[in-house]
């Protein structure tokens, strides 16, 4: 086995009605059914302009070495409509990944449902008008080399999360969350749940006609002191 230069072809793959129903759900209400820990941090942005709200497909993982791009352009090449091609870079932030010519590949003739780059793009005047989703860190003219090594459709960590071959990927304007393969039955059930609660609370919200009890309780089990006075410095 050649650990950090090999590329598995073959990923487990998720029940893609699962795919299908969390595509439909806001991102932040399916993190919050997961103990909220498996968000992406705010460094992966949308850079492109989707028509659909939500990216939602199956993750197939590309371990970059740092500023090189040479795996990620295997796996475009075995990608397939439905997959997101997530990009570890080990927190690099100096050379440009992906450019129009990538992108134009991925979006005209793969059709694959989105990219997530813990690093940066270029070419971005083509990019911020594309429709397939892309979130990456930010923008450089100075590209990436092609040299490798690297591993593609193995475990990676990226934006502070790790990812297995075959998780679902669900991004929408706030960001990119990761659905672990083996527990998306279970949480896509809570996840519509809690998004129909979450619909009428924001509701009563607007209306002032939701509970804010809860506040005042919880400051009085943290021992919260209250003071009926301005603060003297
Ligand atoms: O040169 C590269 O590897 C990236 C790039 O700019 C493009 O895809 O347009
Ligand atoms: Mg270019």
């Amino acid at each position: 086995m050649s650990v950090g230069n090999r590329v598995y072809l073959k990923r487990n793959l998720p029940d893609m009605k699962l795919v299908e129903e969390f595509s439909h759900l806001p991102a932040a209400n399916v993190a919050d059914c997961m103990g909220r820990s498996c968000g992406m941090n705010p460094q992966i942005k949308l850079m492109s302009n989707p028509e659909k709200r939500q990216m939602c497909g199956v993750a197939l993982t590309v371990k970059a070495r740092p500023g090189d791009n040479m795996m990620l352009h295997k796996a475009m090449n075995i990608s397939q409509p439905g997959d997101v091609i997530v990009v570890s870079n080990e927190g690099e932030r100096n050379r440009a990944i992906m450019g129009e010519i990538m992108f134009n590949y991925l979006q005209g003739f793969k059709k694959i449902a989105g990219i997530v780059i813990d690093g940066p793009v270029r070419d971005i005047d083509v990019i911020a008008q594309g429709t397939m989703p892309l979130y990456a860190t930010g923008t450089t003219p100075a590209g990436p080399y092609k040299e490798g090594p690297g591993e593609v459709n193995v475990p990676i960590s990226c934006g502070g999360v790790s990812i297995h071959p075959g998780d679902i990927i669900l991004g929408d304007k706030d960001g990119v969350i990761v659905i672990p393969r083996q527990d998306a039955g279970e949480i896509l059930e809570k996840a519509k749940k809690l998004s129909q609660n979450d619909k009428a609370k924001a509701e009563n919200s607007a209306k002032g006609t939701v509970n804010r009890q809860w506040v005042e309780d919880l400051m009085e089990k943290k021992e919260v002191e209250i003071i009926d006075d301005v603060y003297r410095g």
